[in-house]
């Protein structure tokens, strides 16, 4: 991860920034927005009232109460606006840097198709524009590269300094405005219009500019406000019912009740804890296109893995390359080379590599004049039509043994037993043929990364199921699959099989998250609840999916869901333990408001506090400081342990709904020995 965006939750100038931004906040436009607190508001104001105009209110003798119950109120108010700033703080720092990078940029268009070329300012470039783009130059928007190959210093938006390699075609052609050329010449074709690139689109959402309440976060948000409304009515009703048999109950008592009795805890934190819960995806170098895709990442039943890079290493390299059907070994690897020379994938490379270190030597001026055929995920073969007619193929053992079968070439007796021999071992086994004769196979060697069983026992004690797809063979998918724990596995998968295991499993009602980098993995990771997208990706890919990893690591995907499993977990504890509080405290402050009007009804003082004045500042001033101690945890979540949603559901009504009860007598009765010396 990036260690310059880990900054402290607490630094200075956030927090500095954070009490400015309380009291802004105090603007009843904005208070409006989160009801219960605006309910506070309200209150605070008539208390106010009543403590500047005491004689037009009757409230002579009370001015000194009265004043103490408005300031614990503002700062009840104060408590909840710094939670919120504080959470948008590191947002809003992280957004100026980005900012910065955004200066305006010179850009070199192409006019008449190439025949001129313009010094344009970026803003003015359009979607469809071509632009070149030199060693040195940042580059001015995002785009494709259709022409060149270029190293780019992604830094600016990734944190990463090693440059990386960005090329036309294939699946790393995508391009960022504002990251650097550090070295040859691209040209690049402008996918976005000013406002609209992916810098402006991370601006927004780090700043939280565009930040939506989520469906969850609306749910909650009905039932607080439900709460509210239901303990408003009581408190209305409870003067005039009092007054009826002759109990004269004060209106900043009333109000007192109502605060304490209204959900403030969580009212005042469950922005925050939205915020926090996305920050802590940016920090992970992660980009989330909502709070939404956050949350589903809590929820997910099924996780879809790549096998090669997401599971193993992803550096398959040739380990060795065994003849097969009586052919010779060195002219089987010769065939081997020459199927690889122009293939830059790193197995294609890594054949040649082999060559270089065994000392073999074959004729590479056959290849003269060829055609190169690329790899493909659909055919699963590469290599070269020569230029005097043969076809030089390797490739998926099925695939390449269909392809001479085809030609009516007949399949060598040991080619199952040595590519099984292969997978068997966790291998991947490439056929290597030259038109309908196969002459042997390629050894290709992956590791599975150490921890992988780990993290797929914790995802299981999670509920979550997981899905390895590899376009391998079944024996070398199985043999990984087994290596690495996962539940299931989908062998010889086509990128097409991805978006039909995931349409299976939402017909169960299950929510499944994927990841992918190239443009036939968008149909799926737009049909995947959480689609997480590698940086390095295409345009396409980064587009449909709702999430965007910068570090381009697939197996972040495992991360990602524990951050929102702890999001929704932070949640649902505070919710719990706020109501769990707010009914303690119904018995400090009941029995204090009747004693106050009875004085005759002292047993109801179970508490024991002080005086009845003392308990109902008490029980407020618990209420108002429970929210910035409370902070830290809603910022950072609650502590995180694998386990199913019932035992875990179990757990917390037990932790936070207990301790939420016994929490105000513990903290009200202390308060009440302080506060009851002093008045
Ligand atoms: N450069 C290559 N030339 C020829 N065949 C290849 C090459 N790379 C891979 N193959 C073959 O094609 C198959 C499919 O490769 P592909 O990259 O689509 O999936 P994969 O990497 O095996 O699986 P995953 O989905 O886990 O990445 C491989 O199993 C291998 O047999
Ligand atoms: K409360
Ligand atoms: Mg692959």
């Amino acid at each position: 991860m990036n260690e310059k965006r880990k900054k402290s939750l607490f630094s200075g100038p956030l927090v500095a920034g954070a009490l400015k931004a309380s009291v802004i906040k105090l603007n009843p436009a904005v208070m409006m927005k989160n009801p219960v607190m605006f309910v506070v508001e309200v209150g605070t104001a008539i208390v106010l009232l009543m403590t500047l105009l005491p004689g037009y209110f009757d409230a002579k003798d009370r001015i000194g109460f009265n004043l103490a119950v408005f300031l614990i109120l503002l700062f009840t108010l104060l408590f909840a606006n710094f939670a919120e700033a504080l959470a948008e703080g590191r947002g809003k720092a992280q957004a100026d840097t980005l900012k910065r990078t955004k200066k305006e940029i010179t850009a070199n268009k192409l006019l008449n198709g190439g025949a001129a070329v313009k010094t344009v300012p970026s803003t003015e470039l359009r979607k469809g524009d071509i632009v070149v783009v030199s060693q040195g130059e940042m580059i001015p928007g995002d785009g494709e590269v259709v022409e060149g190959l270029a190293s780019v210093d992604e830094s600016a938006i990734t944190g990463e300094s090693a440059p990386v390699i960005k090329e036309a075609g294939g699946d790393f052609n995508s391009v960022t405005g504002g990251t650097r050329v550090v070295s040859d010449r691209i040209k690049v074709r402008i996918t976005s219009d000013p406002g609209e690139t992916f810098i402006d689109r991370m601006i927004a959402l780090v700043e939280g500019a565009k930040r939506q309440k989520t469906p969850n976060e609306i749910a909650l948000n009905t039932l607080l406000i439900s709460l509210t409304l239901v303990f408003l009515i009581v408190v209305v009703t409870l003067g005039p019912i009092a007054s009826y048999v002759d109990v004269k109950l004060e209106v900043p008592v009333l109000i007192a009740l109502l605060v304490c009795l209204i959900p403030t805890t969580i009212g005042g934190l469950l922005s925050a804890i939205g915020i926090a819960g996305m920050d802590r995806v940016t920090q992970f170098n992660v980009l989330a296109m909502s709070g939404k895709a956050v949350e589903a990442a809590g929820d997910i039943n099924t996780m879809i893995l790549d096998k090669t890079g997401t599971i193993t290493f992803g550096n398959r390299m040739a380990s060795d390359i065994v003849p097969v059907g009586g052919a010779g070994g060195d002219e089987t690897a010769a065939w081997a080379a020459i199927a690889s020379l122009q293939d830059e994938t790193p197995e294609g490379r890594s054949v040649l590599a082999w060559m270089r270190k065994n000392g073999k030597a074959f004729d590479a001026s056959l290849a003269d004049g060829g055609g190169f055929v690329e790899f493909k995920a659909e055919t699963r073969m590469s290599g070269i039509d020569l230029s005097d007619g043969r076809r030089v193929r390797k490739g998926a053992v099925d695939a390449v043994r269909k392809w001479a079968a085809a030609q009516g070439g007949a399949v060598p007796d040991d080619l199952g037993k040595q590519s099984d021999r292969i997978a068997s071992e966790g291998g991947t086994p490439l056929a290597v043929a030259v038109d309908e004769r196969i002459f042997g196979v390629v050894y290709l060697k992956d590791t599975v990364k150490p921890g992988m069983k780990e993290r797929f026992d914790q995802l299981r004690a999670m509920g979550i199921k997981t899905i390895m797809c590899t376009g391998d063979n079944p024996l070398t998918a199985a043999t990984i699959a087994r290596e690495a724990g996962v539940d299931d596995f989908i062998a010889e998968s086509k990128p097409e099989d991805k978006i039909a295991v995931i349409r299976r499993e939402q017909a169960d009602g299950k929510l499944v998250a994927m990841t992918g980098d190239g443009t036939n993995d968008a149909p799926a990771l737009a049909q995947a609840d959480v689609g997480l997208a590698m940086n390095s990706g295409t345009t396409a890919a980064k587009e449909a999916a709702n999430m965007v990893d910068l570090d381009s690591d697939p197996s972040k995907i495992i991360e990602v869901v524990a951050i929102g499993k702890q999001l929704l977990m932070t949640r649902g504890a505070l919710t719990t333990f706020s109501i769990a509080n707010d009914i303690a405290k119904y018995f400090a402050i009941i029995p204090a408001m009747f004693m106050l009007a009875i004085p005759e009804m002292d047993a109801l003082n179970v508490m024991r506090l002080g005086s009845p004045l003392s308990a109902i500042l008490s029980a407020l001033i618990f209420n108002a400081i429970i929210i910035p101690l409370l902070i830290p945890l809603a910022m950072k979540g609650v502590a995180y342990r694998p386990m199913s949603a019932a035992r875990l559901l179990g757990r917390n009504l037990f932790v936070y709904g207990a301790g939420g009860v016994v929490a105000p007598f513990i903290g009200i009765k202390l308060i009440d020995l302080i506060v009851h010396a002093w008045i």
